[in-house]
Parts: structure tokens; sequence; C-alpha cells
């Protein structure tokens, strides 16, 4: 009988989080009893995430369930939606990212977002990794040379771009586009990436040199990735978390919730037995 995702949870339904997994390790991000608002309509219900540091999480689950809403909610994207309220906690090292002590502006350079569609700024392709150094103060020419070949370095992408810094951005290919835009990114040298739904607009070459570049991330930076692609998840993360109508419903080794789910539910997504 297929799984009907519509249908709502009973809330007693308690989550499977596996958290003994996290002992002794740096939480980059915690998110704790949080609930979302859009106006009347509540989109996160109590959701509970605990994200290690230098890790790549996987944040998979049904369309609708909230999981571009829980990303945005971390850099406080939703800010900018009129009638959104928040309540619980967002914990960025520690610190409560709805706090007064951390800036929106600081937030966002620590924790970067890359998008599903690649979106260069109508720039030139130096200019667009520039960007946040400059608003960061850096002037220096030969400083921002080094930190721009550096950092499209770490996303393979100078030995196709070295002759071409000062051309258009949009022109580039969209699986370069989305490699600049993570430059873009790291250049400001954030602490965690979230990214939604990254891939999904990548042919299958440009997919795979996209996994091994997270793959790669990972061991300096923490990722957060949403991802509709199961045998992504699978290949890229080290945890997952199932997400299903706001909440976090089971959350463990990506092998363990691929091979042993405890949920009902997490077994039929993954699986692709629902309505
Ligand atoms: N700005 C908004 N105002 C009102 N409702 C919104 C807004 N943004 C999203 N929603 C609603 O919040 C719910 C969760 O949406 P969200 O995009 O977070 O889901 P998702 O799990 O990322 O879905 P998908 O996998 O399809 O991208 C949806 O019902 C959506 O319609």
């Amino acid at each position: 009988m297929p799984n009907d995702f519509s249908q709502p949870l009973n809330a007693s339904v308690l989550p499977v989080m596996r958290t003994d997994l996290l002992a002794g390790k740096t939480l980059a991000l915690q998110a704790q009893a949080l609930n979302l608002f859009y106006g009347d309509r509540q989109i996160l219900h109590a959701l509970n995430l605990s994200v290690p540091a230098r890790h790549v999480t996987a944040l998979v689950g049904p369309s609708g369930c909230g999981k571009s809403t829980f990303l945005r909610c971390c850099n406080r994207l939703n800010d900018e939606v009129d009638g959104c309220r928040v309540s619980g906690s967002v914990k960025l090292a520690g610190s409560d990212i709805h706090g007064g002590d951390l800036p929106v502006p600081e937030l966002r350079r620590r924790v970067g977002m890359v998008f599903q569609k690649p979106n260069p700024f109508p720039l030139t392709v130096y200019d667009n990794v520039a960007y946040g150094l400059r608003l960061a103060g850096l002037r220096r020419r030969r400083e921002l040379d080094e930190r721009i070949e550096s950092v499209l370095k770490v996303v393979g992408l100078w030995d196709e771009v070295a002759t071409r810094l000062h051309e258009d951005a949009l022109i580039l290919s969209s699986g370069q586009q989305q490699r600049l835009v993570i430059a873009r990114a790291l250049a400001v040298e954030p602490e965690i990436l979230l990214m939604d739904e990254p891939a999904s607009m990548l042919d299958p070459i440009s997919t795979l040199r996209f996994e091994e570049l997270v793959h790669q991330l990972a061991q300096r930076y923490t990722v957060l990735v949403v991802t509709h692609n199961m045998q992504q998840a699978a290949r890229v993360a080290d945890y997952t978390a199932f997400m299903y109508q706001g909440r976090v419903l089971e959350f463990g080794d990506t092998d363990s919730v691929f091979t042993n789910p405890q949920r009902r539910e997490t077994e039929d997504y993954i699986t692709g037995k629902f309505r």
C-alpha cells in the first residue's frame, strides 16, 4: 500500500535521531524546537536537527515538507518574507542566529547559500568572486588576485577560466556557473554551505564533478545539502536527515538511514513507495 504523504502525521510519532553518533563531535548548526509560520500556516513543527561540523549532511524528504524553508531559515532569508514568524532556536556554533549577537550580514558570511539555479551576478568571473571580498573591505589588487585564484582552484574552475577572468560570468556553462557560485560563497570563508538541490540542473558529468567537489569541501567546511536524488545523498552524505511535514523524522549516518530506516515513512520515501 503506497504511503500517502499528504496525510497529517500523528504528533505523537517519535523521531528516530541516533544522536549518540554525534557524541564528542563539534556541531556547526543546531535547530531546537524550531517552528516557522507563514501567516497562519505552520511550515516547520518543533524541528530538531544537529549538523556536525566538517561533514556532509543530506536533507531529504517529500516535496513541500519544508526543506528549503529550513535552509532559508538558517541564514535568515525568510526574514524578508512578509508574515513569517519563527520560534525556537537555530544556533550557529552555539550562538542563537536570532539573538542580537549575530548581525545578519555576518551570519550570511558565515553561512553561505547555493541555490538550485546557478545565480552568478551579471558581472565578470573575477568580479563575482571578488564581490564579497570587496564588501569586506579587501581592495589590494594583488591580494584579491591571490584569493580569487586560490578559491577558483578549490572548486576546480581555475584551469577553465584563468584566461577568461574578465569575461561575463553568464556565458559560462551551468556546471561552471554553479562552481563559480560556490567559489563566490567560499571566498568570504564561511563555516557552512547550505545547498538547495544544487545539482538538479546539471548534466551527469557536471553532477559527478560537483559531487566530488562537495566531498572534498567537507574537509574544511560543513555542508548541508537538500537533494531529491537518493543515489546522490547516498554517494555524498556522511549523515542524512529525513524530513516529513515540517519535522526531522529520522537522522543518522547515511548508511543506516538508507539500509536500516527505523520509521516507515523514511523507508517508503527512500524506496519510492509513496503517492
Ligand atoms: N514565501 C512563502 N509564503 C507562503 N508559503 C510558502 C512560502 N515559501 C514556501 N511556502 C510553503 O511552505 C511549504 C514548504 O515549502 P518548501 O519550499 O520549504 O518545501 P520543500 O520541502 O523544499 O519542497 P520541494 O522539495 O518541492 O522544493 C510549501 O507548502 C510552500 O508552499
